[in-house]
C-alpha cells in the first residue's frame, strides 16, 4: 500500500491506514458507565471513515470501568485479580456496545485481545498482523484491547496508549489517533494550570515535549500524557504520525481528516516505509539464512519484491516462524533480510518448491511467501 508523508495537517487527508484510541476517561463518563451518546458518535464517525476508504483499527479502553459498574463499585480495586475480574465482566458490555452500533451501520466488528507476548513472539506478531490485515481487507472494524484477564502486572501495557502504539507498528498503520478527554496535549497539565497552552504541532523527538507532558493521569486514565506522548514516539518507529485530541469535539474525526487543525499533531520524523524497514532491522537477532538463487536474488534487489520459496534453493539455522533471516545470493553476499513465515524445517521442505506445490508439501499453507515485501529489508 502507497502511503504518503508530510508533516503537515493535510497529510491526514491522504491517510490509509489509522489507529485510533478511545481513553478510559472519555469512554467511561468520568465513571458513569459508558458513554452512550459519545459512543454513538465515535461509531457513526468511524464508519464515514471505513466509507471514505481508509481502513480502521479502534483499540478501545473501558472494560475495567465498565466491570465496575456492573458490579457496583465505587472504587478502583487495587488488587490485580479483582481488577482482572473487572475487565472479564466489563469486556462484554464492551464489545456488545460497539457490535451493536456498528451493525447499525452494516459494519461488522472482531474483538482482538492483545498480550505483551503477541506482540513480542515473533510467530504470534505475524499471525496478529495477519488476522488484522485480513479483518482490513473483509471490511471489519477490529476492537482491540489488552488482554487483561491474563496478563500478569509485570508484562502489562497497563495503558492502551501503548497498546495503540504497537499495534499502529504491526498493521503498518499510517496515523494513530489517541482521543482523550483533554483537547490534545497542553505545555502544562491543564487541570492544574487553567492557562496552560495547547501545542498545535510539535516533532514527536522534541525533548521539550517530555516536561510538559509531566502532569500524571485523570481518576480513570491510567496513563495522562506522557504515555501518549510516549505512544507517539513509538508509533513514529514505523512512521506513524499521531494526534492527541479531545474526544468529545463534534465530529472529530471526519474534521481530522479533512486536514482541520484540532488537537495535537506529533510528526514522526521519517517516512513510513524507511522507519518501518529500519525498526525490522534494528530490533532483532539475525537467526538463519535463505541461500537465494540468481533470479531471486535479481528480484529482491531490482524490484522489491517478496522472497518465494522457489528462488530458495537451501536453508541454514534454527528458526521459528516470524524470526529474522538472511538471505544469501550464490555469490554469498547478503541481499537481503527480513521476517521468515515458516520455520526452518518448513523452509527447507519448501525450498525450490513453486507457490501452488507449497500445500501439498506442508500439508497446509501459513502464506504464499516465504518473505512477505513488507517485512523484508534491503541491505
Ligand atoms: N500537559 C498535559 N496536557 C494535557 N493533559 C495532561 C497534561 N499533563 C497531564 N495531563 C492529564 O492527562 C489526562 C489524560 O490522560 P488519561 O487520564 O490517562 O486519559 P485516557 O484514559 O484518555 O488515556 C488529562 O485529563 C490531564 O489531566
Ligand atoms: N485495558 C484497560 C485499559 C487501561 C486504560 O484505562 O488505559 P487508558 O485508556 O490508556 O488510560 C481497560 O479496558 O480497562
Amino acid at each position: 500500500m502507497q502511503k504518503q508523508q508530510n508533516n503537515s495537517r493535510a497529510s491526514l487527508v491522504g491517510a490509509r491506514r489509522v489507529v485510533v484510541k478511545i481513553g478510559s476517561a472519555l469512554l467511561t463518563n468520568d465513571g458513569q458507565g459508558l458513554a452512550v451518546d459519545g459512543l454513538d458518535s465515535w461509531v457513526a464517525q468511524l464508519v464515514a471513515l471505513r466509507q471514505a476508504g481508509r481502513e480502521v483499527v479502534l483499540v478501545s479502553s473501558g472494560a475495567v470501568a465498565e466491570g465496575m459498574t456492573r458490579l457496583g463499585w465505587r472504587k478502583r480495586p487495587s488488587d490485580l485479580h479483582s481488577l482482572q475480574a473487572a475487565a472479564a465482566v466489563g469486556q462484554m458490555g464492551l464489545v456488545h456496545a460497539y457490535e451493536t452500533r456498528f451493525k447499525q451501520h452494516g459494519l461488522h466488528t472482531a474483538q482482538i485481545l492483545l498480550g505483551h507476548d503477541d506482540i513480542s513472539a515473533r510467530d504470534r506478531y505475524l499471525n496478529a498482523r495477519s488476522t488484522l490485515l485480513t479483518l482490513l481487507e473483509l471490511g471489519v472494524v477490529p476492537v482491540v484491547n489488552e488482554n487483561d484477564t491474563v496478563v500478569t502486572d509485570e508484562i502489562r501495557f497497563g495503558d492502551n496508549d501503548t497498546l495503540a502504539a504497537l499495534v499502529a507498528n504491526l498493521i503498518d498503520a499510517d496515523t494513530l489517533i489517541i482521543l482523550t478527554d483533554q483537547r490534545g496535549l497542553f505545555n502544562a497539565d491543564p487541570r492544574s494550570n487553567p492557562d496552560a497552552q495547547l501545542i498545535a504541532q510539535a516533532e514527536v523527538a522534541d525533548s521539550s515535549l517530555d516536561v510538559m507532558a509531566g502532569g500524571s493521569a485523570g481518576a480513570l486514565g491510567r496513563g495522562g500524557m506522557m504515555t501518549k506522548l510516549r505512544a507517539a514516539r513509538l508509533a513514529a518507529r514505523s512512521g506513524a504520525n499521531t494526534v492527541i485530541v479531545g474526544g468529545r469535539e463534534d465530529d472529530v474525526l471526519g474534521r481530522l481528516f479533512a486536514g482541520e487543525s484540532l488537537g495535537t499533531l506529533l510528526t514522526a520524523s521519517q517516512p513510513p516505509i524507511a522507519a518501518r524497514k529500519k525498526w525490522l532491522a534494528g530490533q532483532l537477532q539475525l537467526r538463519g539464512n535463505l541461500f537465494v538463487d540468481e533470479g531471486a536474488a535479481k528480484v529482491l534487489r531490482q524490484q522489491g519484491r517478496s522472497l518465494l520459496s522457489v528462488g530458495v534453493k537451501s536453508v541454514s539455522g534454527r528458526f521459528n516462524r516470524g524470526d529474522l533471516v538472511s538471505c544469501i545470493d550464490p555469490d554469498g553476499r547478503e541481499v537481503a533480510r527480513g521476517l521468515v513465515n515458516y520455520n526452518a524445517d518448513e523452509a527447507a521442505k519448501i525450498a525450490g518448491l513453486a507457490t501452488e506445490e507449497m500445500a501439498a508439501a506442508l500439508g497446509y499453507l501459513n502464506e504464499p511467501e516465504l518473505i512477505h515485501r513488507d517485512n523484508l529489508v534491503l541491505v
